[in-house]
């Protein structure tokens, strides 16, 4: 069952990033300035949870903007990389973390900083891995690249209270068949934030793809 949408600010329980929406936003923000446009936009069209990736220097002013100014945003930070990256982004109003792949010490800083998390994997013995350390829930990545809706299929079988996020070449079109797997809980991507319509400002057309993504 899907936990509550957090309102604003920490969330008193811990929530499922799986639970929060069937889409995640990738987001890349290379102005920080756009940061608030565009999560208003995400959000007026369904999409709560969203996911700045720390790919670009303005990232984390990106994260303070949206936690401060977008009611009923749930930013969190993509390509959580190290620890000291776990650290700056909670400090930044991150409310949960993303990230590709997984180390020990990320994972370790990851379970310390108070946030739900989505450590990456892409086989079944990082599956494992994240199992025998007590984390069920999981981005798989790259999705398309890894095996897609094929692949979540086969690992169900022998691993089936393993929950994905599975990111990664997914669109409008495959999406669906993704969402309908058992343990897939929702899809991450960047689909409904094409590059000329951000860097257009075309924050409508962002509004009509986050809509037509959250209907899926
Ligand atoms: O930055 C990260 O941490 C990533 O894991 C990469 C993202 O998941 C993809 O960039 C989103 O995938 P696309 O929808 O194919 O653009």
């Amino acid at each position: 069952m899907n936990a509550p949408l957090p309102s604003s600010g920490a969330p008193a329980v811990p929530f499922s990033v799986l639970g929060l929406a069937p889409v995640v936003p990738v987001v890349v923000v290379e102005d920080a300035a756009d940061a608030v446009p565009l999560a208003r936009a995400l959000v007026a069209g369904g999409l709560p949870a969203i996911e700045v990736t720390l790919r670009t220097p303005a990232a984390p002013d990106a994260i303070r903007a949206i936690a401060a100014e977008v009611p009923g945003a749930v930013v969190g930070a993509g390509t959580v990389l190290t620890p000291e990256q776990v650290t700056d982004a909670v400090a930044a109003g991150a409310r949960f973390l993303v990230s590709p792949g997984c180390t020990d010490a990320l994972l370790t800083a990851m379970r310390a900083a108070g946030v739900p998390f989505l450590p990456g994997v892409s086989t079944a013995s990082e599956v494992m891995a994240l199992l025998e350390r007590g984390v069920r829930d999981m981005k798989f990545f790259p999705a398309r690249a890894a095996g897609g809706t094929a692949y979540l299929k086969s690992l169900a079988g022998p691993l089936p209270q393993a929950r994905f996020c599975p990111t990664g070449g997914i669109g409008p079109e495959t999406a669906p068949e993704y969402l309908a797997l058992p343990n897939v809980g929702c899809v991450g991507g960047s689909w409904m934030l094409p590059e000329d319509a951000v860097a257009a400002r075309d924050w409508a057309r962002v509004e009509r793809l986050a809509r037509e993504a959250a209907a899926l």
